[in-house]
């Protein structure tokens, strides 16, 4: 599997959390004393000098967080205003409730006390955590919106708001804010530290989630052993997660040796061209091959041992020049294709990239009736979401790469869930999902679908809908964006955090990520492998090459981003 940082969804991480305390070996209460003990120490460490902190606890466990950090910073030296909830909590918060009461006050939780107050050096978001199960009302809602700057300075609290394991309010399932629109708001609640617990959630990588959680530190609480094993005893954890955090962080010796590795396995001892793979590209007709080209200068220079470009016959001559390496061949219709698919060394295929619709939607049956590792990217998406019957046709060694315009096209149901508000029933639906292929997915993956029920957080977030894509089509699905998912339709997934790289999304740059992966399947790595290898170096190269990238730079860039992975 594609090795990266271990991500887990809020109810694994309960689930780990439970597990760790019923072995009696950790108790909650030391669990929280470890984590609000980490909040403080991160505080410190950006604010050598004690000053005022402003602590605000909610009414959980995140809330229990909260009143630890006061006791550890009061204990250093710092003054505090705590404020907090007269609600029944758990035994554990309550405990460190009653701990920080012997120390100092506990004014009420509410905008106006918040604003009585003297400025403070640094305020703690301890509100709400992985409990928040619906958007915040009333008088919460208006202290997270005075956070968020409906005070008028919201530049004040961004360079002084930490918040404990999420800005209260975001979903750390989807990173969205419930009850609010899926795109940036006014008041968002955006921190200038994150500390999380253990492992990332996918609402620290997705969507709103970097942007508002600012530099986000995870602190290791002692729940590494239980993490690691296999909690439900069953060995099939289709819904652990893996995935690329923090992004600065990726040419690092662990990761970057698993993939050197990984591609070295692939090849033999007495490496020639053909056991790295033969990839072919159909490109598109005369004046619209650029984005073919790209895809197979990319497939190319990711290492596939030979690439050959398949434009229409006539379009042969536009596809002429750099570089020499490429192999060019004419094909015209279904029947050139599967003549030139009898050589079996064709082991990888990449369709759309400047291929034009009409075009792929005659290749496409030929394409995936080879049953070969391919890559359907643009004008291929289009075309199978205008012919519901090649979903049938689909299998996992397929990978599908819709952005989030595509991935509307071709599941339109599942995109309509993702808007927010939900969209009003009846829109959208164009392809209803077929419902004996989910039936039987469903019935060989009992578990999966159990494990996926558990999953999921209160909204429907951009990994559910990768996972339903995927498990839909049989195919491997990565959903583009800075928040790039991918999905295999068993259920494992991987996110692939991109929001330091701006400058990715340039004409053409999703051309050469085809290629990347159409090149990776050449060489032999399964479909999820491919994907999601190919998603790491794609930005990486567009890391390394910096502002003022265009597409074309993107192939260029992959060698030195292989060398200094030691591939
Ligand atoms: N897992 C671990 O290993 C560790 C976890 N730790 C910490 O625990 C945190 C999770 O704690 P948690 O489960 O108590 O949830 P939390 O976020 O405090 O909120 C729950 C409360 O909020 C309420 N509530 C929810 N939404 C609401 C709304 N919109 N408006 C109003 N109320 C709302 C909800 O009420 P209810 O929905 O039941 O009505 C319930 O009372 C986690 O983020 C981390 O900080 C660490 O201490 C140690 C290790
Ligand atoms: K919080």
């Amino acid at each position: 599997m594609f090795h990266g940082t271990e991500i887990l969804t809020t109810a694994q991480m309960r689930a780990i959390e439970s597990a760790a305390m019923t072995s009696g070996r950790v108790t909650g209460a030391e669990l929280m004393e470890r984590a609000g003990c980490a909040v403080a120490g991160q505080i410190r460490l950006r604010w050598p000098k004690a000053g005022l902190a402003v602590v605000l606890c909610g009414p959980g466990n995140n809330g229990g967080d909260g009143y630890v950090v006061a006791r550890h910073l009061h204990r250093a030296g710092w003054q505090l205003r705590v404020l907090g909830m007269d609600n029944a909590a758990g035994a554990d918060a309550a405990r460190m409730k009653a701990e920080w009461r012997a120390l100092g006050p506990i004014l009420p939780l509410t905008e106006d006390a918040l604003r009585e107050g003297p400025d403070a050096d640094v305020y703690v978001d301890a509100i709400f955590g992985t409990g928040l199960t619906r958007a915040p009302e009333g008088e919460i809602a208006a202290i997270l919106d005075h956070l968020g700057g409906s005070g008028g300075d919201w530049a004040f609290f961004r360079e002084r708001l930490v918040a404990v394991d999420c800005p209260s309010g975001l979903c750390l399932d989807s990173g969205a804010f419930p009850g609010r629109p899926r795109e940036p708001g006014d008041f968002d609640l955006r921190a200038r530290l994150t500390v999380a617990f253990d492992s990332p959630k996918p609402g620290h990588l997705l969507e709103r989630g970097p942007e508002c959680c600012g530099e986000l530190v995870v602190a290791d609480i002692g729940l590494r052993h239980w993490r690691e094993r296999d909690i439900d005893g069953r060995g099939f954890r289709p819904a652990r997660l893996t995935g690329i955090w923090p992004p600065f962080d990726i040419p690092d010796a662990r990761s970057g040796t698993v993939l050197a590795d990984r591609l070295a396995k692939r090849s033999s001892s007495h490496p020639h061209k053909f056991s790295h793979g033969h990839a072919l590209v159909v490109a598109g007709g005369p004046g619209r091959g650029g984005a073919g080209r790209l895809s197979a200068r990319a497939a190319l220079r990711i290492g596939a041992g030979l690439v050959t470009l398949a434009p229409p016959a006539e379009a042969l001559p536009a596809h002429a020049g750099p570089p020499d390496a490429l192999m060019r061949r004419g094909i015209d219709d279904p029947a050139g294709l599967q003549d030139m698919l009898a050589d079996r060394r064709i082991n990888a295929l990449c369709i759309g990239p400047g291929c034009g619709v009409e075009r792929a939607a005659a290749l496409l049956p030929a394409i995936l009736g080879a049953g070969r590792a391919a890559v359907l990217d643009a004008d291929a998406l289009t075309a199978l979401s205008r012919d519901p019957g090649l979903m049938a046709v689909l299998h996992e060694n397929c990978v599908l790469t819709p952005h989030a315009g595509e991935f509307g096209r071709v599941f339109p149901d599942l995109a309509a869930r993702l808007d927010h508000p939900p969209a009003p029933a009846g829109t959208g639906a164009a392809h209803a999902p077929d419902p004996a292929r989910m039936a039987r997915f469903l019935a060989e993956h009992a578990a999966y679908r159990e494990e996926l029920a558990k999953m999921r957080g209160p909204l429907y977030s951009r990994l559910d809908a990768a996972r339903d894509a995927a498990a839909r089509s049989g195919a491997v699905v990565l959903l583009k964006g800075p928040d790039t998912v991918i999905a295999a339709p068993d259920g494992r997934a991987c996110i692939h955090s991109a929001f330091d790289v701006p400058w990715l999304a340039t004409a053409g740059a999703g051309d050469v990520l085809a290629g990347i992966i159409a090149g990776l399947l050449a060489r032999g790595l399964p479909g999820l492998e491919a994907a999601a290898t190919g998603a790491r170096l794609h930005a990486e190269a567009a890391r390394r090459f910096g502002p003022g990238l265009i597409a074309d730079d993107l192939p260029e860039a992959l060698p030195a981003v292989l060398r200094g992975m030691g591939v």
